[in-house]
């Protein structure tokens, strides 16, 4: 369901701009309809009061709870349920943070990520990807949402930026806590600097090697690093707060004395923050995460020579924290569960 759609339903019950805004508020904020100063008895039309139990029903269905995975660190991955069944993974953040998923999958297939293995399954709609933060809400308070979960918010434009304007407003998180995340996309330089809600922007950069590059990022559009920074550095000084670049650290593939020459070139005196994470194993590849003293290292070594440099643990590090594993688990269990099903039977008949 596109928020579009569902506004134009409120509307059709006879809702007037202010009926919608509280209805959005409500969903998204959960707060009581009957909480305000008039009871809805005596603010919402009766058509809409009436389909509010359906529309409620409606809503809700849009993310369930399949399962939740609480880390040591204060994080809790979730599996969340879409209408059709399938399922797509939100992380509770430490400080009050919810990292979302944008699509089933996804078309990048970056070879370090267990989302991409299998390619895109379908794109989320605006309000599947509001309606995890509602369900997050249920469960402890929401003030930063990042688009970091499944999926490359740049191939479900229209869907991340109507989702991005309604937590901005309806939603009431604060602009600067909206953190867009993307391997990096012209289409998302012309669009983001219209925007009515203008998000903080993630980019996953990861080399500054444009060869290297293409083979990590098979299916990113091909924009030289150099070139991505000049986007990067453009929005961040017309938006007035810095751009933070990504960098999935790996051991022997981009932790290199050259690679680490290559970025103090790049963003050395830049309006930027660079986020070093450590690869998280996935199963079934042949990537090695540095050891942390390694990593400490390249990151001090960056930070002292002008390039504004954290080290990051990704959140749930206990829990199969690399995004789409919990996804993928599940699925196998389900699968191994299934294959068992079928030899039993096979086996009594
Ligand atoms: C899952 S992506 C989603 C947002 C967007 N598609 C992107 O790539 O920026 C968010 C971040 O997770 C990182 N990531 C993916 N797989 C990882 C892994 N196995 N270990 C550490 N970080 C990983 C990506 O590099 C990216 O910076
Ligand atoms: S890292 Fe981001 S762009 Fe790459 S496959 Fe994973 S979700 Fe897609």
């Amino acid at each position: 369901m596109r928020i579009e759609n569902l506004r134009a339903r409120l509307r059709e019950l006879g809702a007037k701009p202010c009926h919608e805004d509280r209805l959005m508020r409500a969903w998204l904020q959960r707060l009581p309809l009957d909480g305000g100063p008039r009871p809805q008895e005596h603010f919402l039309p009766l058509a809409l009061r009436q389909a509010l139990p359906v529309l409620t029903a409606e809503l809700d269905g849009l993310a369930r709870l399949r399962s939740q995975h609480p880390g040591e660190d204060g994080s809790s991955r979730l599996l969340v349920e879409l209408a059709d069944g399938q399922t797509v993974e939100s992380v509770l953040l430490p400080r009050d943070g919810l990292c979302v998923s944008t699509q089933v999958g996804c078309a990048v297939g970056c070879v370090f990520c267990m989302t991409g293995k299998d390619g895109l399954l379908r794109q989320l709609a605006s309000a599947e990807i509001v309606a995890q933060v509602a369900l997050a809400r249920s469960l402890r308070r929401v003030h930063k949402v990042v688009f970091m979960g499944m999926g490359e918010p740049a191939h479900n434009l229209d869907n991340v930026v109507e989702a991005i304007e309604t937590l901005g407003t309806d939603g009431a998180i604060p602009h600067k806590n909206l953190v867009f995340s993307t391997v990096g996309d012209e289409r998302v330089f012309e669009r983001l600097p219209q925007m009515r809600v203008k998000p903080a922007l993630a980019l996953s950069l990861h080399t500054t090697r444009a060869g290297l590059r293409a083979q990590l990022l098979p299916r990113a559009q091909r924009i030289q690093p150099e070139a991505l920074v000049e986007l990067g550095e453009a929005y961040a000084r017309a938006t007035g707060y810095p751009i933070q670049y990504q960098w999935t650290l790996i051991e022997g593939v981009n932790d290199s004395a050259d690679e680490l020459e290559g970025i103090v070139r790049l963003l050395a005196g830049k309006y930027a923050v660079m986020n070093m994470i450590p690869f998280n194993t996935v199963e079934g590849l042949d990537f090695r995460r540095p050891s942390w003293e390694k990593a400490a290292d390249a990151a001090r070594w960056l930070h002292q020579r002008g390039v504004l440099t954290k080290l990051r643990r990704s959140a749930g590090q206990d829990v199969d924290a690399g995004c789409g594993q919990l996804r993928a688990r599940e699925i196998k269990i389900g699968f191994v569960a299934r294959e068992r099903r079928l030899a039993e039977r096979s086996a009594q008949s």
